[in-house]
């Protein structure tokens, strides 16, 4: 089978991480950052970062709303941790001129974990990832106060949600792509492969 492209949003935040990450997880993997870079691509990761920061610059580079057609129109996408806010179709307590891409009818709170100081990690058990749990790597995380009907929870941290699945968009609050266990990766790799086939085999 021919290997899937998956872009990364590189406007802020942990790019390279994902970048290597995907690349483990045998796909592909560029930087995207406009309109044209992001048409090229079957999937696409948004990195950990700073939600508000990356909503700002994606509207300032003219890649907003073209990103939104795209995932409603179904491309695969994967957020982790900002990009999880991004992909979220309401967030609790937005900062001012803080928008979002959407796609998983869920609602989010920002740094519900605590601040900086307060960034931890934890075993996960994350559905769909055989094995051992995975290591959670959160960094002023979010969590995810509600999902809609259509979204499936795939983890939970002491009864918060962590991870949501809805049809084609992933995210999770944690960062999988800093501990070199690429099994995440792989389920999103694994996502938009089946969502290109059969018309590319
Ligand atoms: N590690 C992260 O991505 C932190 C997210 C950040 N707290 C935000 O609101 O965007």
């Amino acid at each position: 089978m021919n290997t899937p492209v998956i872009g990364v949003l590189a406007l802020q935040g942990d790019v390279r991480e994902h970048l290597i990450a995907l690349a483990a997880a045998d796909a592909v993997a560029r930087p995207v950052r406009r309109p044209e870079e992001l048409a090229e691509v079957d999937g696409l990761v948004l990195p950990g970062g700073e939600s508000t920061t990356i909503s700002k610059l994606a509207v300032l580079f003219g890649v907003m709303e073209p990103l939104r057609a795209r995932v409603r129109a179904g491309l695969p996408v994967y957020g982790t941790c900002a990009g999880m806010i991004l992909l979220a179709d309401k967030i609790l307590d937005p900062r001012s001129g803080q928008e979002t891409i959407g796609g998983i009818d869920m609602i989010v709170r920002r740094n519900a974990f605590g601040r900086q100081n307060e960034s931890f990690e934890a075993a996960v058990d994350v559905r769909g990832v055989t094995g051992d749990p995975v290591e959670g790597v959160f960094i002023r995380a979010p969590w995810v106060e509600s999902v809609g009907a259509g979204a499936e929870v795939l983890a939970e941290h002491e009864g918060h949600i962590v991870a949501v699945r809805q049809g084609n968009v992933l995210a999770t609050s944690f960062h999988p792509e800093l501990t070199g266990d690429h099994r995440v990766h792989s389920l999103f790799v694994d996502m938009v492969r089946a969502d290109r086939t059969p018309e590319s085999l």
